[in-house]
Parts: structure tokens; C-alpha cells; sequence
């Protein structure tokens, strides 16, 4: 699937370019054996355990690095904009994390006691060094795949034959809800909106950062499937 293919018409812009450049890490993505596996409802649940209490504390920090992505933003309707998608994403997934947390067992207690795993700490660490340090270009950059990954995963899932039974199941719907399709789109707008207005130096980093942060989304399944902990 590409990113025209999702009805966002990015064609020649920033984003486009940008969706380019990480060709190669989505087609690992693509490939990833928590999500084959997720997809047909044969993930052991240990893993998705790991992966869902990890991500509930990657979640705690990236909605820190919306907030001040949306403070950076350079007028007051972005300011808006940005918040309304941040919370429409925020918001629906939260209730995702809810459902799954009572599902597999896991209490506040074990998410606010949890550890990140090295993959969890050096993403949210990068998104929010980025975030606090970087203009809101860069920022916006680098917090754009979060969003626009999971809506391609998402939709990629969905529209594979339904598994009965799956457990896993409200993982794809939310991920394929046309809700969180439009809190993504809306983000890649504000993108190419604050591309446009950058210097060729900031695109550049523009670049890098979304380029990075790409490659922590596949580091992040991939550490949950190998239920990765700190080697020492
Ligand atoms: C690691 C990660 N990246 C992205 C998403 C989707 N917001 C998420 N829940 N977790």
C-alpha cells in the first residue's frame, strides 16, 4: 500500500517525499512476526503482553511530546488543530489500552512499576529530546510516524480476511477505525503546512527525524517479540 493509496493526496509534497525515503523500513515492517501473527490471532499473549505494557508507557511520554509540539505550533489555529488530533489519538487509544490491560491481566500498578525495555526508553527519549529541543518542523516530523505507521499497519490488517475469535481483534479495528485515519491525515496536512515554510536545513532534519523515528516503530515490535529486557 502506499500513501496515496490512503486517500491523502501528498503527491510531490514533503510527507510524499518523506513516505518515500522509508520505503525499505515498511516493507520490514510489513514483514514482522508480531504483526503476521497479531493479524491471524496466533501472537502468544506473552509477547502482546510485553507489547502492550510497553506501549502503554510509551504512550505516557508521546502524549508529553503532542503537548509541546502543539505549545511550538506557530499560530493559534495550529495550536487547535493540533491538539484535536492529538486527542482524537490519544483518546482512542486509550480505550484500546484499557480493554487490553483488564484482557491480559495487567494492573496501573504493573504499568506505573514497569521498566521500559532499551527499545521503549531510547524511543521515547529521542521523541522527547526532539520535541523540547527542535523547532515545531522537527518536531512535527518526528512524532508523524506514530501516527501515519499504525494507520498503514491498521489498514493493511483490516483489509485482510477477519480471523473469528481473534484476540486481537480491537487492535485492528482501532488501528483501522476511520477515526484514527483522520487524526493521521490531519497530522500529514500539518506537515507539508510547516514543510513549506521551513529552510532547506530544517527539512533536512525534517527528514532525519521522521527517518528515525520510523526506524524505533519497527525496533519497538521487534524488541516486544523478543520479549526484550536490559541485557545487563
Ligand atoms: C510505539 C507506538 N507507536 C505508535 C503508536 C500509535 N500511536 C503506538 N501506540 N505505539
Amino acid at each position: 500500500m502506499d500513501a496515496s493509496s490512503q486517500s491523502t493526496d501528498t503527491t510531490g509534497s514533503f510527507t510524499a517525499a518523506a513516505w518515500d525515503r522509508i520505503a525499505p523500513i515498511m516493507a520490514e515492517i510489513e514483514v514482522l512476526p508480531l504483526l503476521t501473527r497479531l493479524s491471524d490471532g496466533t501472537l502468544p499473549p506473552e509477547v502482546f503482553r510485553h507489547y502492550i505494557l510497553q506501549d502503554a508507557l510509551y504512550l505516557k511520554h508521546y502524549a508529553r511530546c503532542l503537548a509541546i509540539v502543539a505549545a511550538k505550533a506557530p499560530d493559534n489555529a495550529q495550536v487547535l488543530r493540533f491538539l484535536g488530533s492529538a486527542q482524537k489519538a490519544i483518546t482512542v487509544e486509550q480505550g484500546l489500552h484499557a480493554g487490553f490491560l483488564t484482557q491480559f491481566g495487567i494492573s496501573s500498578d504493573d504499568v506505573t512499576s514497569a521498566e521500559p525495555s532499551p527499545a521503549c526508553f531510547a524511543y521515547t527519549n529521542f521523541l522527547l529530546a526532539t520535541a523540547y529541543h527542535s523547532s515545531y518542523a522537527v518536531a512535527l516530523s518526528a512524532i508523524l510516524p506514530c501516527f501515519w505507521i499504525y494507520w498503514h499497519v491498521g489498514e493493511a490488517i483490516k483489509n485482510r480476511p477477519a480471523i473469528a475469535g481473534n484476540a486481537f481483534q480491537a487492535w485492528i479495528n482501532t488501528y483501522g477505525d476511520p477515526q484514527f485515519a483522520a487524526g493521521a491525515r490531519e497530522v500529514i496536512a500539518l506537515t507539508d503546512i510547516a514543510a513549506r515554510a521551513a529552510s532547506p536545513v530544517e527539512r533536512a532534519q525534517m527528514t532525519d527525524v521522521f527517518v528515525r523515528a520510523s526506524q524505533y516503530e519497527w525496533m519497538f515490535w521487534d524488541s516486544a517479540w523478543r520479549l526484550e529486557t536490559w541485557p545487563v
